[in-house]
């Protein structure tokens, strides 16, 4: 793609609602893909940033990650996303593409608005593909739920927005609950390939590089795109993340009842949850949670907790009606005690 360099440079929006596996597809990117340079660009919703460390593990330079994390770049997208873009120009012509992966809560129209409209960004960029990760297991919840001030649903406008949708985690559901959403998927956007996926793992000849993304299919669905986005404000007030980080070994059996009885408890009001933690016995070993709902799995990192590095756990909560106070105290007495060996 070099003999290209002189051109637009590429950019595929990947969306998709909290733990749909957006993180997922990044890295299977990275890792399969090497004959394009690729930057990838993070936007992560939470207090406490866990992704572009995973992120980093799969890419060969680190300067090749660009974290935004002044908010959800779908809302301060005036600022941080023309920004990053903006700065970006200088150094664009050493990559092929680039990978901007939005938070879960990002509503991808005033992206792509921003993108089609800045004349900064449209002389030196342009939208190659909007992917959703759809959630085979955990959309329909999303897609149902109502906003009470008429905001937008921001499930529903990725999927809308997209033209191509991994529906993902098919491990997780029945042949007919994926024929289901499949239909559903179908009426909210007729023009998008739909391509059923596990962990991902998708085929990249049909994703990147197409030059799919399709204004005609969005003005389709939304005729005033360009005049709805002019006033566009997006309400993040109903979910809220909170982050905490604190030093020490965790007890490994404590710390799973911990999560056990909070996810049996609250699972469909904690929409993500996710950490970095030390386990007491584990020696250098550092560990990853990922929760989507009641769906926890936790194993070690790619890398240990290096020589020097400081050993901490670090969790965010995103979801509705989080106690800080309470998280905080439950995951405290988690730590490890010498006295109780
Ligand atoms: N069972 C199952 N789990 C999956 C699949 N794909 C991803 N996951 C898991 O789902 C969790 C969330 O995946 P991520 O890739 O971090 O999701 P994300 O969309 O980046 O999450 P946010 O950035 O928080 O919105 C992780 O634990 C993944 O390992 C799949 O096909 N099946």
């Amino acid at each position: 793609m070099t003999e290209s360099a002189d051109k637009l440079t590429p950019i595929t929006v990947i969306t998709g609602f909290l733990g749909a596996g957006k993180t997922t597809f990044v890295n299977y990117i990275l890792k399969e893909q090497r004959d394009w340079k690729i930057c990838v660009l993070e936007n992560e919703f939470g207090e406490v940033s866990i992704d572009d460390g995973l992120v980093a593990e799969s890419l060969d330079a680190p300067e090749d990650l660009i974290t935004m994390d002044n908010g959800c770049v779908c809302c301060s997208v005036r600022g941080d996303l023309v920004r990053t873009l903006g700065q970006l120009v200088q150094r664009r012509k050493e990559f092929d593409a680039i990978l901007l992966e939005t938070t879960g809560l990002a509503d991808p129209a005033p992206i792509v608005y921003t993108i089609q409209t800045n004349s900064k960004m449209s002389e030196n960029y342009f939208i190659d593909s909007i992917v959703a990760l759809a959630d085979a297991k955990h959309l329909p919840l999303h897609l149902d739920e109502k906003k009470p001030d008429g905001s937008a649903n921001e499930a529903l406008q990725q999927v809308a927005f997209a033209d191509k949708i991994l529906l993902n985690k098919i491990d997780l559901v029945t042949p007919e609950q994926k024929t289901a959403l499949k239909d559903r998927l179908a009426l909210i956007n007729k023009f998008a390939t739909v391509i059923e996926t596990e962990r991902s793992r998708a085929p990249l000849d049909k994703i990147l590089g197409l030059n799919s993304f399709n204004m005609e299919s969005i003005l389709n669905y939304e005729p005033d795109f360009f005049e709805i986005q002019e006033e566009a404000k997006h309400n993040l007030d109903l979910v809220s993340s909170v982050g905490i980080t604190f030093q020490g070994q965790l007890h490994a059996q404590w710390f799973n009842m911990f999560m056990m009885d909070l996810l049996r408890e609250r699972a469909a009001d904690i929409y993500r949850s996710k950490g970095l933690l030390t386990f007491h016995g584990q020696g250098n070993t550092k560990f990853v949670f990922q929760g989507v709902h009641e769906q926890i799995n936790f194993g070690p990192a790619k890398e240990p907790w290096k020589d020097g590095e400081e050993r901490i756990n670090k969790f965010v909560f995103i979801g509705k009606n989080l106690n800080r106070e309470e998280l905080t105290k439950g995951l405290m007495e988690c730590l490890y005690k010498e006295e109780e060996k």
